[in-house]
Order: C-alpha cells, then sequence, then structure tokens
C-alpha cells in the first residue's frame, strides 16, 4: 500500500524566489497540456527545472510514494497556501492562477479549489501509476524467486553432474592406468621377442658374414698364392729357357762359326751337330708343353675361383633368405599375439558366461528346493536281517512303481464292530518311500539336491528317525551311508565350482548329545562325559559354534573315514555290555563350508547337519531306574521338543516363541531347524513284527512333521553383490 500523501511543507527554492513570471510551471504543464513557449520574452530568465524537479517523477513510482508537491511547478495546499498568501500574491509568485482583487475572495476561493481539484486528480494518477508500479515489482520479485529456486537447482545439478563427472573421470584415469600398463607389459613382451629376434638373425649373419670372409680370404690368398707360385715358376722358366735358348744360340753360333770354319770339314761332324741341334729343339718342345700345363693349372684355378664366386652368391642369397624368414617370423608373431589376444578375450566371455550360469543354476535349485518344501520326510525300511527269525510285518507300498510315496502297515490282527477279525490297513504318503531292497546310493541320490544347498550358502540339516536297530546309523554313517557321500560329493562339486571362481574351505565336528551334554566324538575318549562343551550361537551370521571341540580341515574327501572310524571307537570306549551307546544318544555330524569367490568376492557361509537322533522307542519310566532312567528321561525330552519346535515352527504365526531352548539338541540345531534352513527328516522303519507299535508310532510323529511347512529359506552371503542371487 503506498503511504498517505505528505503534508505539504513549504521549501525554499531558487524557482520559487525568482520574480520572473516567465520561469513559473502552471499546474496546466505539469499536467502535460500547457504548452512551453519555445522562444521567452525579451528580458525573462528561461527557467530550468531544478535537480530534484527532474528526477521527482521516477523516484516517487519506485517508492510507491505520490510526488512531492515541494519545489516549482506544484500547486500548494490551501493550508500552506494561507500562510503565505500575502507574500506570493504581493510577489505574483506561486501557481498559475488569476490575479484576483483582494476582495475577490470566492473568486480566490474557486481558484484554490480548482487548483486543490487539479491536485487531487494528479494524486490519484500518481497513486495509480504506483500501484502498477508495486504489480510490476512484486511480480519481478516472484519471477526472481522462481529464477532463484532454477539457480539453485541448477546449482544442485552442477554439483551432482561434476561429482558424477569427477568419478568417471577418476574411473577413466584408472582404466587408462590400467590399459596403460597392459600396453607396456605387451610392448616390452613385444619388444623383448623382437630383440630376440633380432639378435638371432644378427647372430645369423654374423655367422654367415664370417664364413663367407673366411672362404673368400682363404680363396684369395689361395689364388695368389697359386699366382705368384704360377708367375714365378714361368718367369724362372722363362729365364731359364732364355738362358737356355741365349746359350743354346751363342753355342749354335759358336758351333755354326766353328762349323763354318770347319765347313769343310769332315761331313759327319756336320751331321753330329744337326742331331744335337734337333735335340735340343726337341727339348724346347718340351719345355713349351710343360708352360701349356702350367698355363692349364692357371686356367683350372681360375675354374675353382669361378665356383668359389657361384658359393658366393649361393650364400648372400641364404642369408636373403634367412632374413625374410626372420621378418616374416616377425609377421607371424604379431599374428599369433592377435590369436592369444582374442582367445584371452575369448576365455574371459566364457568364464563371465559361466559364473552367470552359476547364479542362474542357484537360483533355480533354490526355487526347486523352495518348491518341494523346507521340510521334506522321507521313509525307509529296512530289509530283515539274515539273523532275524521273527516273523516279519506286513508293509506294502502301493506306488512302489511310479512316485514311490506311499507306505501302507498292515496291522496286527483285530476285532471289529461287527465282531469280525481283521487287520487294519495304516496308509501313510511322505514326500519318497524307499522299500527293503533300495540301496545307500539310491537314497542319497534323492538328497544330493539339499546337500548342494548347503554348498550354496544355507544351512541344512538332515536327521535320521526311528526305533533302534531300525537303520538310522546304517543309513547315516556306514561306510556307503549318507556323510561319506556326502563329503565326497560336496568335495567333487567344489572342484568343479572351482572354475567359476569358487573355492571352498570344509571343516568337520563331530558331537553327541548324551544326557542332555554335549560330547566331542572327536576328542580324547577319556574325556567324553567330563569335559564341558557350550553351545554359542551368532545371531549376526546365523552360525553356531561349540567350545573346546576338535575341527578337522577337510581337505581331502578321505579324511571323513578318518572321523567316522574315530568317533565310534570313541563311542564304543563308552559303550557298556547291556547298552550300545549310539541307541542312547544323538549324534550330530556338523560340515561347515565356506565358500569365496575370487571374481566376484562373494562369501557363502553354509552348514551340513548330519544327524543320527537316538532310538525313538517309547521307553517306560517305570521300568528304568538309576542311569538307565536319566538317559530315558533325556531322550524322551529331547524327542518331544524336536517335535515341539517343528510344530511351533509349522504353526506359521510370525514372531511365535519357539522353544529351541527346551533340550539341548534343538538348542544345538536351531539356526538348522529355523525359517533360515532347509529339512530333512528319514523315518526309519523295522521290516519286523515285534516291532510294529513302535513303527507306527514313528510313522504318525513323520506324518506330523510332514504337516509343516517352514517358511522359505535365506542363504548367508557375505559382500556380495546381491543378498540372495
Ligand atoms: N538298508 C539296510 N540294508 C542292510 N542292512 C541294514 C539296513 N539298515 C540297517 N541294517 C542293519 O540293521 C542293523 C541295525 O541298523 P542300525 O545300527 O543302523 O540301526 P540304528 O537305528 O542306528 O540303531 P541304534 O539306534 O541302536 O543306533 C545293523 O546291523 C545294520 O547293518
Amino acid at each position: 500500500m503506498p503511504p498517505p500523501p505528505r503534508p505539504l511543507t513549504r521549501k525554499k527554492s531558487t524557482s520559487l524566489k525568482t520574480p520572473a513570471p516567465a520561469g513559473r510551471i502552471s499546474l496546466a504543464e505539469r499536467a502535460g497540456t500547457y504548452k512551453k513557449p519555445t522562444v521567452p520574452p525579451p528580458g525573462t530568465i528561461s527557467r530550468v527545472p531544478s535537480a530534484a524537479a527532474r528526477a521527482r517523477p521516477s523516484s516517487s513510482l519506485e517508492m510507491g510514494r505520490p510526488p512531492s508537491v515541494t519545489g516549482a511547478g506544484f500547486p500548494r495546499p490551501p493550508s500552506a497556501q494561507s500562510m503565505t498568501d500575502d507574500r506570493d500574491d504581493e510577489a505574483g509568485v506561486g501557481v498559475n492562477m488569476p490575479k484576483r482583487k483582494d476582495w475577490d475572495v470566492k473568486g480566490k476561493l474557486m481558484d484554490h479549489e480548482n487548483a486543490l481539484q487539479e491536485f487531487r486528480e494528479m494524486y490519484a494518477r500518481d497513486r495509480e501509476e504506483a500501484k502498477k508500479a508495486n504489480e510490476k515489482l512484486e511480480e519481478l520479485i516472484r519471477k526472481e524467486y522462481t529464477w532463484e529456486t532454477n539457480r539453485r537447482e541448477m546449482d544442485t545439478t552442477i554439483t551432482q553432474t561434476k561429482y558424477e563427472l569427477d568419478l568417471a573421470r577418476k574411473r577413466i584415469a584408472e582404466l587408462e592406468k590400467t590399459l596403460e600398463e597392459e600396453r607396456a607389459g605387451r610392448r616390452k613382451e613385444h619388444e623383448e621377442a623382437t630383440r630376440r629376434l633380432r639378435d638371432e638373425t644378427d647372430e645369423l649373419r654374423r655367422r654367415h658374414r664370417d664364413e663367407l670372409d673366411k672362404v673368400r680370404k682363404t680363396y684369395s690368398e689361395e689364388s695368389a698364392m697359386l699366382e705368384r707360385k704360377l708367375k714365378m715358376e714361368i718367369m724362372d722358366e722363362k729365364a731359364a729357357r732364355s738362358r737356355e735358348a741365349a746359350e743354346l744360340k751363342a753355342q749354335a753360333a759358336m758351333e755354326r762359326q766353328r762349323l763354318e770354319m770347319q765347313m769343310d770339314g769332315s761331313g759327319r761332324e756336320a751331321r753330329t751337330l744337326k742331331m744335337e741341334l734337333e735335340a735340343r729343339n726337341g727339348d724346347l718342345e718340351r719345355e713349351r708343353k710343360a708352360a701349356n700345363e702350367l698355363r692349364d693349372r692357371i686356367a683350372e684355378h681360375n675354374t675353382q675361383s669361378l665356383t668359389m664366386e657361384s658359393t658366393t652368391r649361393a650364400l648372400k642369397l641364404r642369408i636373403e633368405e634367412l632374413e625374410n624368414m626372420g621378418k616374416n617370423q616377425l609377421n607371424s608373431y604379431a599374428e599369433l599375439e592377435e590369436q592369444l589376444r582374442q582367445a584371452n578375450a575369448k576365455t574371459h566371455t566364457v568364464e563371465e558366461k559361466l559364473r552367470n550360469e552359476e547364479i542362474i543354476r542357484r537360483k533355480l535349485h533354490n526355487q526347486v528346493q523352495e518348491l518341494k518344501g523346507n521340510i521334506r520326510v522321507f521313509c525307509r525300511v529296512r530289509p530283515t536281517l539274515q539273523h532275524e527269525h521273527d516273523s516279519a510285518a506286513q508293509i506294502n507300498f502301493p506306488d512302489h512303481n511310479m512316485e514311490g510315496k506311499e507306505i501302507e502297515v498292515i496291522g496286527t490282527p483285530e476285532k471289529s464292530a461287527m465282531g469280525n477279525i481283521v487287520n487294519k490297513t495304516h496308509p501313510f504318503s511322505f514326500d519318497k518311500v524307499f522299500g527293503p531292497s533300495q540301496q545307500n546310493a539310491e537314497i542319497f541320490e534323492e538328497i544330493s539336491q539339499l546337500v548342494q544347498s548347503a554348498l550354496d550358502g544355507y544351512n541344512v540339516c538332515i536327521f535320521c528317525y526311528g526305533q533302534t536297530g531300525s537303520g538310522k546309523t546304517y543309513t547315516m554313517s556306514s561306510s556307503d551311508g549318507m556323510i561319506p557321500r556326502a563329503v565326497h560329493q560336496i568335495y567333487a562339486t567344489a572342484q568343479s565350482l572351482s572354475d567359476k571362481g569358487w573355492s571352498y574351505t570344509m571343516s568337520g565336528n563331530f558331537v553327541e548329545v548324551y544326557n542332555e551334554t554335549i560330547n566331542d566324538l572327536l576328542g580324547s575318549p577319556s574325556d567324553l562325559d567330563k569335559k564341558k562343551h557350550d553351545i554359542r550361537h551368532d545371531p549376526k551370521t546365523l552360525t553356531t559354534t561349540i567350545t573346546d571341540v576338535e575341527t578337522v580341515i577337510l581337505d581331502t574327501p578321505d579324511k571323513v573315514t578318518t572321523i567316522l572310524n574315530h568317533a565310534q571307537k570313541t563311542r564304543s570306549v563308552a559303550a557298556t555290555a547291556a547298552n550300545e551307546r549310539s541307541s542312547r544318544s544323538h549324534s550330530v555330524f556338523i560340515l561347515k563350508l565356506v565358500g569365496v569367490n575370487r571374481h566376484t568376492g562373494q562369501r557363502s557361509e553354509g552348514t551340513l547337519n548330519l544327524v543320527d537322533l537316538a532310538g525313538s522307542e517309547r521307553l517306560s519310566h517305570s521300568m528304568a531306574t538309576g542311569e538307565r532312567l536319566k538317559e530315558t528321561q533325556s531322550i524322551n525330552k529331547s524327542l518331544s521338543c524336536l517335535g515341539d519346535v517343528i510344530a511351533a515352527l509349522g504353526s506359521g504365526k510370525e514372531g511365535a516363541h519357539i522353544p529351541y531352548r527346551n533340550s539341548k539338541l534343538t538348542y544345538l540345531l536351531q539356526y538348522s531347524l529355523g525359517g533360515n534352513s532347509k529339512c530333512l527328516m528319514f523315518v526309519m522303519v523295522s521290516p519286523m513284527m515285534a516291532h510294529l507299535a513302535e513303527s507306527l508310532t514313528s510313522l504318525k510323529f513323520a506324518t506330523k512333521v510332514n504337516n509343516t511347512s517352514i517358511g522359505t529359506a535365506k542363504k548367508v552371503i557375505k559382500m556380495g553383490r546381491a543378498q540372495d542371487d
């Protein structure tokens, strides 16, 4: 809102004091209707508006104030007017009002009212302008605010982009560095190979040159020597012949002289001399022949020298050939390098593919396991043993040739409501039923998938439940039982996974839970029932450790036999004549598998627990006393606790209390029974009639477990790319 107009004050101004009437600016002029004469009348001073007056229109707009009325050319309010009327009237200065007589009060009043009206209109116009200016200003402020917001957003985007750019630059620099190192390595290798090749070529060339030089030297030395010798021989021969010829000539001349003197002497002497001359001529002829022979020999040497020259040429050609071979070798080296690079790239791609396939396999494997359910129940009926002479119960396997999931136990004869004697049929169905003829190998085939899950980072628990003598130990710990087979499979799989970057360490513990205390089956037999061991859980890593127990690193699969034998020995020491220790305690084989992937940095920790439970036969408390009573109580307690834990897990209530702590066995297996695990229970059945009641009890318990479903398993993966890939 513009402020109210300020009270009009009178301000002394030069223009007001100027007596020249021509210097006044009338209201008409202020309103823009007045036209100033272009030429002032002679003797008047033309009036220039003061600086304040020149600046006023814009400043009043900016400030949103009504225009100031001080200064020349602005009307004065009547109040101010009244104070100065006399003086102004006398001086003739002020607003452009007609001069009135003193008595014309009405006229004067009218003039003042006109002036006031004009002022009001002007003030209203100015106010309107101020209002518009204000709106404009507000709009500008709004725009400025929008621009400021945009600018801030842009600043943030720029900072973000700069940060990302820096990161990208750093990454590029790192990559460039790696590339440069790679290049330098390759260059070095290439230079090294080139240098070696060059050295070899140089060496070859040098050897050839030396040989050639040697041949040339020998040849030139020999030919020079031969030439010298021949020349000397020829010269000697020539000299000798010339000497001889000269002597002969001289002799002939002397002889001729003598003969001429004796010409007339006897003709006989003349003939003799002639003959001598002929003999000399014959000698000369022979000498000539020898000279010819020498010439032939020289020609022969020349031929030899030509042959040597052609050999030299052939050697030169050979050198050129070797040089070309060197060049070709260089080219083929480059080709080989290219091939090597391509092969490396291919290997890299294949390795990457393998890793991805392994991830997919794990995912699919887990999905299959989840679909099958995280707690499964298998049933196994052992065969009748040779020494068993009692009658066998009737057990049928209705879908034996199909899915193999059903078992029917025919009960003892009972009297029906109608009074008939009937044999009741007890049908059961499980995830899998194995008959007496099925071997450990077939059984392991079915559980091998679970064993694989332990390698993939899950906690897996396989336990055998059943009465004494039903075949639990045979299934679990015999030489071809589940424990040795699992260890062998894990070892083989770990080996094959090493191609995909995984390396595993396997460590084993073997403990028993006897009378609610833990014993180390790998420790000294003398420590059994004496040394105290505690169970420690780590809720962060979902791992369990037992204090003071022997841990065996299974770096070879055969070590498992040593472990089993040791455990067997320890237990047999503790066994008494009356009681087999294995029937009265639970044994737990704990295999910890820690895998690290050197490519992806993933780390998986899985545990495979293979549990051979104590005999489940219902032991009557009344029949037992002392130590036997204690055993009975603890076995009954731990087995019923196991049932309670499974039932609580199967109730599916979120956050429901699971009574793991109620027994040592369930507490030990806490992380392998809950939602984070995969569980398999074998219910073992004896085929004997005498054991029928116990067999039915076991099968009923197993049915309860079979109807339980435990939540989705999660594997323990640390530092991985994904928590559950
Ligand atoms: N599938 C099978 N084939 C052949 N023999 C078997 C089979 N199952 C068990 N047996 C034999 O039956 C006998 C009892 O088996 P085992 O000792 O495994 O029973 P158990 O349930 O472990 O008993 P305990 O609770 O006393 O340890 C053993 O002599 C064993 O060799």
